[in-house]
């Protein structure tokens, strides 16, 4: 069957253009359309370069071409931003998040330590504590928070702040969440460019309304790269936090990591480290420690770098399964694991005000050269 241009016009006349209150036909968005049998190419335009903008409006030119025109047909939609639109969003980097009153990055430099558990768990006993939590899972290499909260379905909606739409967080035991895993496949985003997962990073952050918050929570990727440089140019950070386990080649990666906290040019002050994975219990011999991953490391690590020791957690098997069933561990009332994260939470806020007595609130970072990075 032959398609014509005029009847995907008409459908995508339904559609309310990204500015000026028109449809994207009639507003000129649409600037190209393509139709080769059964396949159509749409090249539109989005006056806005947030990314729940944009996939809003790719699903709904799928949904009003296949309701509209016939369901059969394969559609890829190309969106562009026009320069001015990217500028505009440029500009308003680097300024705090209005409502958010501290931000707290959960770092790590090595993986599979046990960051997001620990993100995750933080963000419970901090609510549980009757603070207001927000939390930003930034890991583009394996965005896990989906999982640990049960809400890999769930999707942001939209809301319209003041005139202007914005993405409104998922909210899970009282937590508002947004994790970069709502956007990209789990493949997707491991590919993408810096500039891009910057990019994104920086929309989970600030077009999102968040309300009031006294504290927000970012789960960083593992290691020391783009998506830290992008986040401490992004938002000031009031302080960070590194996980690792008691292992040597953990260690080597998390002092890397305050090494980056440190670095001039970044200088978000390290509020301490955490210690996963610090020994384990066998339930049946409960006065025996077993160092799986050696005794002490990231304790010794904390002195040999004057940095604050925030605590220890044991490993320990419901703390895995409460991550893989969506609720986080330190849910579980009255357990050892609760008081183990409440104790680290409280540790937390105690350098964290002690942070806020004794320096000046974080500057957002303007990188202009790598001058200073090489310690990184
Ligand atoms: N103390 C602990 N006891 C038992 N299991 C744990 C503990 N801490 C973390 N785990 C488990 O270890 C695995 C890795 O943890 P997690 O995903 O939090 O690490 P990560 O450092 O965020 O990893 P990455 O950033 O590389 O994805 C998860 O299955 C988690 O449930």
């Amino acid at each position: 069957m032959a398609y014509s241009k005029s009847e995907i016009n008409e459908a995508l006349k339904n559609i309310p253009a990204t500015k000026g209150g028109t449809n994207l036909v009639d507003a000129g968005h649409v600037k190209n359309l393509q139709i080769f049998g059964d396949e159509v190419i749409v090249d539109v335009i989005s006056e806005s370069p947030a990314l729940h903008v944009k996939k809003k409006l790719e699903v709904d030119i799928l949904k009003v071409i296949h309701e509209q025109v016939d369901k059969k047909l394969k559609i890829t939609v190309n969106i562009e931003v026009p320069k001015a639109a990217e500028e505009r969003a440029q500009l308003i980097r680097g300024e705090a998040l209005p409502g958010v009153k501290n931000i707290i990055a959960v770092a790590s430099g090595k993986g599979g330590v046990g960051k997001s558990t620990v993100a995750s768990n933080l963000a419970i006993s901090l609510k549980q504590m009757g603070f207001s939590v927000g939390l930003v899972d930034a890991d583009i290499y394996g965005p896990s928070v989906p999982t640990m909260f049960d809400i890999t379905n769930a999707r942001p909606g939209t809301i319209n702040v003041n005139g202007q739409s914005k993405m409104d967080p998922v909210e899970a035991y009282g937590i508002k969440i947004l994790s970069i895993g709502f956007f990209a496949k789990p493949d997707q985003a491991v590919v993408w460019r810096g500039p891009m997962a910057s990019k994104a990073l920086n929309q989970l952050l600030r077009d999102a309304h968040w309300g009031e918050l006294d504290f927000m929570i970012l789960d960083l990727p593992p290691g020391t790269g783009d998506i830290h440089l992008s986040t401490v140019q992004a938002v000031p950070i009031t302080g960070a936090v590194i996980v690792s386990t008691p292992q040597n080649v953990a260690l080597a990666d998390a002092r890397k990591g305050v090494a980056m906290f440190r670095v001039e040019n970044i200088n978000v002050p390290v509020l301490g480290l955490i210690e996963n994975m610090a020994y384990f219990t066998p339930p049946e011999l409960p006065e025996n420690k077993y160092y799986i991953f050696g005794q002490d490391g990231v304790k010794n690590l904390s002195n040999q770098l004057q940095v604050p020791f925030l605590g220890e957690l044991p490993i320990v098997q419901s703390i895995r399964e409460a991550g893989d069933v969506g609720r986080p561990a330190a849910m579980q009332e009255g357990s050892e694991v609760q008081k183990a994260f409440e104790n680290i939470a409280r540790r937390t806020v105690e350098e964290l005000l002690r942070r806020n007595e004794e320096l000046p609130p974080t500057e957002v970072t303007r990188i202009t050269t790598m001058a200073g990075c090489s310690a990184v």
